[in-house]
C-alpha cells in the first residue's frame, strides 16, 4: 500500500460555549489536528471564504436527550460513540461552523431540547429563514408520542417561515431495536407524521426518514444525504463520477470528505451499506498509517498532495483504491480486481476527474466573489439572486446554479476528454492520446 501522509487540518470551532478544547482532545486513534479547520486556501478553493451568514445551515432538533448533540460530535469531531454519555444537556444554541473544504461549507446549530417556539426572544424569522435544512431527531428507544407533537409543531412552523427548508427526520438510536422492530417503528412513525400533516392541510410539507444511530455508519451516511441536498454542484459531480466509473471499469466511487467520513457525491448506482462501510473503514486505515509512517521528518509540509493513494486488496478478489483529490476530498471506488490490469488508464481518468472537479471549484469561486461583490455594491444584485440564496437550498447560493453551468465552463472540456474514451473498458486510444499529450 502506497502511504498517504496525513494533513495535518487545524481543528477549529466556533462554540458559544468556553469549552474550545474539550473536543480537541486524542479521540480512538485521530490525532488532535486530524480535524476541521478554516478553508485556507490551497489554489483550489480561493473561495473568497463563504460567511457565516452565507453558509447553508443545517438546524439539529428534537426532543431532550433525543441525541442532537451526540450526532454532531460524532460525525463532525470524531468523538466516540461512547464519550457521548457524558455529554451535559444544551442549553442554548450552540453553532458549529463546518468549514472543511470549499463543497462542504455550512454551520450546524443544535438547539436544546426543551425550546419554546412561542418565547418572545425565540426569533423564527431569523432561524428558520436562513435554513437549508432541518433535522429532527426522533429517540426510537423512548415513547415517541411527544415527539411526533413536536415534529408537528416544528415543521409547521418552519415551512410557514421558509416553504424552501428540507426536512429530515432521524428515527435515532435503533442500534437498540431488532430489525423487525426497526422497520415497524419507522413505518409506525412515518405513518402518523404524514397523517399530522395531512390533518392539518399541511400536506405538501415533505418529510424524508432515515433509521440512524451513532454506533454504526448509519448516521455518516445519513449526514451524507442531507449535507448532498445543500450542494448545488451535486448532479455536476454525479454526473463526472459516473463518467468515471463507466470508462473505468469500476463498480462503485464515493467522493468523500475526509474527516468526517461523508460522501458528498457518488455515482448513480445504489448505495449500498456494507460499500459504504468498507470505504469508511479504509480511510481510516489510511488515516491511521500515516499518522504512523507517512509523516515526514518536516511534519509542517503539506501532505495529501497529488502521489497520495492508496490500494487495498480484499480476499474476494475486490479492491479499494483511494486518490486524493484535494486537500479535503478522497476518491474511494471499489473493483474487481481483474479489472485493475490496466491501472494506468484508470490513473489517467482519474486525473481528468481531477481537474474537472477542480474546475468547478473554481467556477464556483469566482461565481462568488463577483456574488460577493455584487451584493456589496448594489443591493438590487441580491434581489436579483433570490432571497434565499444563502440558504443553500436554492441552488444559487454558491453561484453556481446547476449543472448547465458546469456545461459553459471550461471542465467541459475535461468532461468531453472523459467522454472521448470509448466505452469500451481500458481503451487503447486513451492511454495513446495520454502518452501523445
Ligand atoms: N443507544 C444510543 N444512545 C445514543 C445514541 N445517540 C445518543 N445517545 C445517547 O443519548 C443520550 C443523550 O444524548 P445528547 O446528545 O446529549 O442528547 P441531546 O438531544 O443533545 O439532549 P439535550 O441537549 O438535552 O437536548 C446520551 O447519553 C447519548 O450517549 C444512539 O445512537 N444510540
Amino acid at each position: 500500500m502506497q502511504i498517504l501522509r496525513n494533513d495535518k487540518v487545524q481543528l477549529n470551532m466556533s462554540y458559544e460555549q468556553d469549552e474550545e478544547d474539550q473536543y480537541t482532545q486524542y479521540v480512538g486513534s485521530f490525532p488532535k489536528e486530524f480535524g476541521y479547520g478554516p478553508f485556507d486556501g490551497d489554489g483550489e478553493g480561493l473561495a473568497g471564504p463563504l460567511t457565516g451568514e452565507q453558509k447553508p445551515r443545517i438546524l439539529l432538533m428534537g426532543l431532550r436527550r433525543s441525541g442532537k448533540s451526540s450526532i454532531q460530535k460524532v460525525v463532525f469531531h470524531k468523538m466516540s460513540p461512547n464519550e457521548t454519555l457524558f455529554l451535559e444537556s444544551t442549553n442554548k444554541i450552540i453553532k458549529d461552523d463546518i468549514s472543511n473544504s470549499s463543497f462542504v461549507q455550512f454551520q450546524i446549530w443544535d438547539f436544546p431540547g426543551q425550546i419554546d417556539f412561542f418565547d418572545p426572544t425565540f426569533d423564527s424569522d431569523m432561524i428558520f429563514g436562513g435554513c437549508g435544512a432541518l433535522v429532527f431527531v426522533i429517540d426510537a428507544q423512548d415513547e415517541y408520542n411527544d415527539a411526533l407533537n413536536r415534529l408537528h409543531l416544528t415543521v409547521t412552523k418552519a415551512h410557514k417561515v421558509n416553504p424552501s427548508i428540507r426536512f429530515e427526520v432521524f428515527i435515532h438510536k435503533v442500534d437498540g431495536l431488532s430489525d423487525d422492530y426497526k422497520m415497524e417503528t419507522q413505518r409506525d412513525i412515518h405513518q402518523r407524521a404524514n397523517d399530522d400533516l395531512q390533518e392539518s392541510g399541511q400536506d405538501q410539507i415533505h418529510l424524508s426518514f432515515h433509521l440512524t444511530s451513532i454506533y454504526d455508519h448509519s448516521i455518516f451516511e445519513a449526514f451524507s444525504k442531507v449535507v448532498q441536498k445543500l450542494i448545488p454542484q451535486l448532479p455536476t459531480l454525479e454526473n463526472l463520477l459516473n463518467i468515471l466509473i463507466s470508462n473505468s471499469a469500476i463498480e462503485k466511487a464515493f467522493l468523500f470528505d475526509v474527516v468526517s467520513k461523508i460522501y458528498i457525491a457518488t455515482d448513480f448506482s445504489p448505495v449500498d451499506m456494507q460499500s459504504y462501510e468498507l470505504c469508511c473503514d479504509m480511510i481510516d486505515v489510511v488515516i491511521d498509517v500515516s499518522c504512523i509512517y507517512g509523516l515526514h521528518e518536516d511534519a509542517e509540509a503539506a501532505a495529501f498532495d497529488s502521489q497520495s493513494s492508496s490500494l487495498i486488496k480484499l480476499n474476494n478478489g475486490t479492491i479499494l483504491y483511494l486518490r486524493e483529490v484535494n486537500k479535503f476530498l478522497a476518491l474511494v471506488c471499489i473493483l474487481r480486481e481483474a479489472n485493475f490490469d490496466r491501472q494506468g488508464v484508470i490513473d489517467y481518468n482519474f486525473l481528468c476527474f481531477r481537474e474537472a472537479i477542480q474546475q468547478v471549484f473554481e467556477l464556483r469561486s469566482k461565481n462568488q466573489i463577483a456574488y460577493n461583490t455584487s451584493s456589496q455594491g448594489n443591493a438590487s444584485a441580491v434581489g436579483e439572486s433570490g432571497p434565499n440564496t444563502s440558504t443553500g437550498t436554492s441552488g444559487t447560493s454558491n453561484g453556481l446554479s446547476n449543472p448547465t453551468a458546469m456545461d459553459n465552463s471550461p471542465s467541459n472540456n475535461t468532461n468531453e476528454s472523459l467522454k472521448q474514451t470509448p466505452s469500451v473498458i481500458y481503451p487503447v486510444s486513451v492511454t495513446d492520446s495520454a502518452v501523445a499529450s
